[in-house]
């Protein structure tokens, strides 16, 4: 029997180098696709695919199984070849998030890595190529803002969510360019002083964990891939990212192969999920 590896945090900090520079070597491959000229694919749920979305989950798998071939992987390109559920550690990807802002020409769209010990993400990056920024953290080890240009990877900064500017003062609420629902509207119209900034794919939570918004409420379905990496760095940067009620979300664990979070809430003052 396979013995099923679990990694904690201090074995987390030893994969986060090379982590980093297979998510930015991915992000390299997605950059390296003429947008003009690609073939845009529909899949099953209705959502598109590009060659830089195989590409990169191309990379990413190759680049896993070289580095730790014994951690089960769950990527949205390859939910065929998973086996849920996830009981130990696993590896958890979105290789080309917001792949409507890429189809478009726009350049928030993030490469997800997550990586997931018993049912809750522990580490997690969320890299824009092509805003040359990604962002990354291990819950209880602090988050970091770290740029880069191709391969070249710059110097880390620590980065921490901000409190919730007093009552009365503005506040940001980022939401999804491309898939508004009216519940994630009337959540924000309740509360006064939130100003709905537009923000593309996973770059939402990268946002939110340096403090530059203040809450991602997302009451319509994402899937776990859209989420873990961005779970994992808005909680190591002093956030949370909790189910619509506040409640603990759980990942990897679902048995009948289906992946979608129906509804979350990441909060970068974790006081705040009180309001
Ligand atoms: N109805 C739905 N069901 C599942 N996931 C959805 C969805 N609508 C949007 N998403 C997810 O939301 C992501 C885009 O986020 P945003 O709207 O914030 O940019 C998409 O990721 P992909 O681009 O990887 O498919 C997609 O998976
Ligand atoms: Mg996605």
């Amino acid at each position: 029997m396979q013995v099923k590896r679990i990694i904690d945090g201090a074995a987390a900090s030893h994969l986060m180098e090379p982590l980093t520079a297979l998510v930015v070597k991915a992000g390299e491959a997605i950059l390296a696709v003429n947008r003009a000229a690609m073939r845009v694919d529909g899949k099953q749920d209705g959502s598109p695919v590009t060659e830089a979305d195989l590409a990169a989950d191309r990379i990413i798998a190759d680049g896993l199984a070289q580095l730790a071939g014994d951690i089960p992987t769950l990527s949205e390109e390859r939910t065929q070849l998973a086996s849920p559920p996830f009981r130990a550690s696993f590896f958890l990807i979105d290789p080309l998030d917001g792949t409507k802002e890429f189809v478009a020409g726009r350049d928030e769209f993030t490469v997800n890595l997550a990586l997931v010990t018993s049912g809750v993400p522990l580490l997690g990056i969320v890299s824009a190529p092509a805003l040359g920024l990604l962002w990354r953290g291990i819950v209880g080890r602090g988050a970091e803002r770290v740029g880069f240009d191709g391969a070249t990877i710059g110097a880390a900064e620590p980065i921490h969510t901000r409190k919730l500017p007093p009552l009365g003062e503005p506040w940001i609420a980022a939401v999804s360019r491309s898939h508004g629902d009216p519940r994630t509207e009337a959540f924000i119209d309740h509360r006064p002083s939130a100003v709905r900034k537009a923000v593309g794919s996973a770059v939402k939570f990268g946002r939110i964990a340096e403090g530059s918004a203040d809450i991602y409420p997302r009451f319509g379905p994402t899937c776990e891939w859209d989420v873990g990496a961005g779970y994992a760095v808005v909680t190591a940067a002093g956030g949370s990212v909790t189910d619509g009620k506040g409640g603990a979300l759980r990942f990897g664990e679902r048995h009948d192969g289906g992946f979608i979070i129906p509804e979350f809430i990441a909060w970068g003052d974790p006081q705040a999920a009180r309001l």
